[in-house]
């Protein structure tokens, strides 16, 4: 892509020299995924390698049924029910903070491994504004929790069968180690998340709408059941759960916290700011609202930068479902295309000769290309853009200023990023090994 700067479209061999596209520029980007969008469907080897973890649900539909579930999804997902998530946001985030602070008193002044932790907040997050089930997996991992780390396990062992079983279905033909262990943990998960759905069911279904009150997304679906003849199936339910619980929801925030981290720590001057930022619009003692946080600058120039500096979805595929034009070259049915927003991030003809500079101030001064949505692409737009987009936003800003109101951090050993090979999102290896140094409540180191 740096090769080729201003060409459209990037054509290169995938695996198995099979021909493969890879969009390269803003205009074709917005022409696939705004007017083209139905015309890309989500390849098959995508359903089977997640089919077998999530087969149903938003992310796999397409045509009038995607554009249904968008429609029944738009209440739930919307930016006032997203608002009323606060709370949840808040109490992980301090809980996060009291964790941390334990294990910084226990362990003196040794590095502190964040990414695990990240994981663990942002699990807790999903399951608790999701579904309503409170879990505290940061000081005592959950059956839930440890039946996930299995199903998305990643040894060489787990990752030969999960490629074998995409195209021989492999997991109950050889009953190995590996495969029961899978097949056992992708149970659990699927009978916790299933039989969650049938409890709220059981305490909401029947009720006024104006008498449910609960604010997590199950019971806005549920909710929202009420309104018509157009209803969710139980599958659908399942589907969509599992797919915002376990592919979607907590990862990708996870990945961008622990890239925050790293950034904050090796750029002092930057994280003194957004810290100074926060104590302005929130001194010692605040509650945090909605309102408030969208109007402070810096953070929402930071938020922007962090995500376009390290997209957390490394790549995204297409198939052609029939013959198109795309940039003006005719592509034949059944070609991959491949969406990686950072071949559009990390384009100098789009965000000028400073693009590989870590700079949040940029976002108050872009022109050009950079200014289109489609440049930004860390949650794709058009009629799949992403549907959590709000929920990660708020979610991210909440842990932030939480965790710049209580520490400080520092990268004493400098060592450069290598990120994880084959994983789906962004995320460094070793995980991330910070000092993490407390503030106290008059803000002194
Ligand atoms: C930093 C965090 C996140 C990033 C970078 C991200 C990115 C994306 C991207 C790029 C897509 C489009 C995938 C495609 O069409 O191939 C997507 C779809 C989706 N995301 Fe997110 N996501 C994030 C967080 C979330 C959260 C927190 C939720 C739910 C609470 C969520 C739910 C979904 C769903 C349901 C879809 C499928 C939408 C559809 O096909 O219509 N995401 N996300």
């Amino acid at each position: 892509m740096r090769q080729f700067p201003n060409e459209p479209l990037i054509r290169f061999f995938d695996i198995g020299y099979t021909e493969a596209i890879m969009l390269n520029d803003v205009k074709t980007t917005r022409e696939a995924l705004q007017s083209q969008c139905y015309k890309l469907v989500k390849p098959n080897f995508v359903r089977r390698v997640l089919g077998e973890i999530n087969g149903t649900g938003v992310f796999f539909e397409e045509g009038e049924s995607h554009k249904r579930q968008r429609r029944l999804l738009t209440g739930p997902f919307s930016y006032g029910s997203i608002k009323e998530m606060l709370p949840f946001f808040d109490e992980k985030a301090q809980e996060l903070v009291g964790v941390l602070r334990t294990s910084i008193r226990r362990k003196g002044d040794e590095l502190v491994e964040l990414s695990s932790l990240f994981s663990s907040v942002t699990l807790d997050i999903i399951t608790l504004a999701c579904l309503g089930l409170r879990m505290h997996n940061m000081t005592e991992p959950s059956p839930f929790a440890l039946a996930y780390a299995k199903v998305f396990e990643n040894t060489p062992w787990s990752a030969i069968m999960h490629t074998l079983n995409v195209y021989i279905p492999i997991r109950k033909l050889v009953p190995v180690k590996a495969n029961r262990e899978f097949l056992q943990a992708n149970q659990t998960v699927r009978d916790l998340l299933r039989q969650q759905i049938r409890n709220k069911r059981a305490s909401l279904e029947g009720k006024e709408k104006a008498a449910i009150t609960d604010k997590d997304l199950l019971a806005l679906m549920i909710k929202e059941r009420g309104q018509g003849a157009e209803i969710w199936t139980e599958d659908e339910m399942l589907g969509h759960v599992t797919k915002l619980i376990l592919l979607s929801g907590h990862e990708t925030t996870a990945g961008t916290l622990t890239l925050t981290a790293h950034t904050l720590a090796n750029h002092r001057d930057i994280q003194d700011r957004l810290r100074k930022e926060m104590t302005h619009y929130f001194p010692s003692g605040a509650s945090l609202d909605v309102a408030t946080i969208d109007k402070m600058p810096y953070l929402k120039n930071f938020s922007q930068e962090i995500l376009r500096f390290y997209a957390p979805g490394i790549v995204n595929w297409r198939e052609v479902a029939e013959d198109i034009v795309l940039a003006g070259t005719r592509i034949p049915k059944g070609t991959i295309i491949h969406i990686a927003p950072a071949a559009l991030h990390h384009n100098a003809s789009i965000w000028g000769p400073t693009v590989d500079e870590f700079d949040p101030d940029r976002w108050d001064n872009i022109s050009g290309d950079a200014k289109d949505p489609f440049a930004f692409g860390s949650f794709h737009n058009g009629p799949r853009i992403c549907i959590g987009k709000s929920f990660a936003l708020l979610e991210y800003k909440v842990i932030l200023i939480r965790l710049l109101q209580n520490f400080v951090f520092e990268d004493p050993e400098q060592k450069p990023l290598e990120f994880e090979r084959g994983a789906v999102s962004l995320r460094p290896t070793g995980g991330m090994h910070l000092r993490v140094q407390p503030i106290d409540n008059k803000g002194q180191e």
